[in-house]
């Protein structure tokens, strides 16, 4: 463990040279790693404890989109792809990577498979943490815990192949074995973690619903809209609106946040625009504060993970999630996104270069 200092809090973190990847092959040596589900953690996460040298298997049922792509991805049928039930025999660390409410269903195949010494693992708390509503409750014997990457399994993928690694969270929530921890830290450090920070399976699945639900989805999706909404009340073109509501914020400015922090980034605008935006940032702050303190109590009131399970139960519930995707899809911010995305540089058709030469 690191000790670092976060901000004036000290905290202990795992790194890769506290447990480099040598370590985690010796603790999973002898380990089968099932990867339960092809979504998008189950390729992410699979594909690099395979890289790493990691003995990994995949289940996925067929057919399937999910079973194409993993054949595609060069998993092989019979060898290292099987069956949901097979993947269950042969693994001895079972990663759950089904969607959540497909967790809910599966369990009971599940668990039959889960004899003493194996290890369940997810990368969520919700299945666990809300056992009330899932029904999930692993065996006394099995040790049972988390990795959960900070962002989309594609993501983690490609900073792996970038030679980059996407944080998690990890947590040991049941240690069978007595090796619990290390299994663990062995299977964060191979899915191609940056830094794990440890948390524990409500803390988890409380912070990862509200994130989603706040800054990294709902919110910033509501606030683009209403300022795009109100450019072109304004008379802005669609292209001056996109551009001054999101393209120059993901191309430009969201990178300088991300290699150097929000100060960093104020400092390299002009004046007029750090003036601006220190002035507008509190009355910003004081209009959303409440909204996050709302969302904070729905999700711990447990109503998030209840609505997001009834709502996967619907026998409606696919096409009612598309025409509601379909609706962000069509909606003119995200058709003029499209556009504009299309006139980037990288992105002109291979012609207009041939042209420029
Ligand atoms: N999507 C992400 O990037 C992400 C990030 C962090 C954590 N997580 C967590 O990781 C876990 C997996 O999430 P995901 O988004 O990769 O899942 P997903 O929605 O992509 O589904 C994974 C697989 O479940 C299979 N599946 C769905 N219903 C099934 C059923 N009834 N029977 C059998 N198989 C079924 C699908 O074929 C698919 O291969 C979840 O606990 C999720 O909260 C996801
Ligand atoms: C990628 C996210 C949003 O971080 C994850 O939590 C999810 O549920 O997909
Ligand atoms: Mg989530
Ligand atoms: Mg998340």
């Amino acid at each position: 463990m690191a000790l670092i200092n976060f901000g004036g809090v000290e905290e202990n973190v795992v790194t890769r040279d506290e447990f480099p990847l040598n370590k985690a092959q010796e603790v999973l040596n002898g380990e089968t790693v099932a990867i339960i589900g092809y979504g998008v953690q189950g390729p992410g996460q699979s594909l690099n404890l395979r890289d790493n040298g990691i003995n990994v298997i995949v289940g996925q049922r067929q057919p399937s989109r999910s079973w194409d792509r993993a054949v595609e991805d060069g998993w092989e049928p019979g060898v290292n792809l099987f069956s949901i039930e097979e993947a269950l025999e042969r693994g001895t660390i079972i990663c759950y990577l089904l969607s959540d409410a497909a967790q809910i269903q599966l369990w009971p195949t599940v668990k039959k498979h889960l004899t003493a010494g194996k290890m369940l693992y997810f990368s969520h708390g919700f299945g666990v943490a809300y056992s009330d509503k899932t029904g999930i409750v692993p065996p006394a014997d099995v040790d049972v815990a988390l990795v959960a990457p900070k962002g989309s399994g594609t993501s983690l993928r490609r900073l792996f192949v970038e030679g980059k690694g996407l944080n998690s969270s990890f947590a040991v929530h049941q240690d069978a074995t007595g090796k619990a921890r290390d299994r663990i830290l062995a299977l964060g450090i191979g899915v191609g973690s940056g830094y794990l920070f440890e948390t524990t399976f409500i803390k988890e699945v409380t912070s990862d619903l509200t994130g989603e639900r706040g800054t990294l989805m709902g919110a910033i999706q509501g606030l683009f809209q209403a300022q795009y909404e109100v450019l072109r009340a304004n008379g802005h073109s669609p292209s001056e609106a996109f551009n001054e509501t999101v393209e120059e914020a993901t191309q430009s400015l969201y990178p300088l946040i991300a290699e150097n922090g929000m100060d960093w980034m104020y400092a390299n605008c002009s004046t007029t625009a750090q003036r601006g935006a220190l002035d507008w940032k509190d009355p910003f702050y004081e209009a959303t504060k409440p909204v996050f303190e709302k969302l904070y109590a729905s999700v711990k009131a447990g109503i998030e993970a209840q609505k997001s399970i009834d709502s996967n139960s619907q026998s409606d519930y696919r096409e009612k999630l598309q025409k509601e995707l379909d609706e962000l899809h069509n909606s003119e911010m995200w058709q003029a996104g499209r556009a504009v995305r299309a006139l980037r540089p990288e992105n002109a058709p291979s012609v207009k270069k041939e042209e420029l030469v």
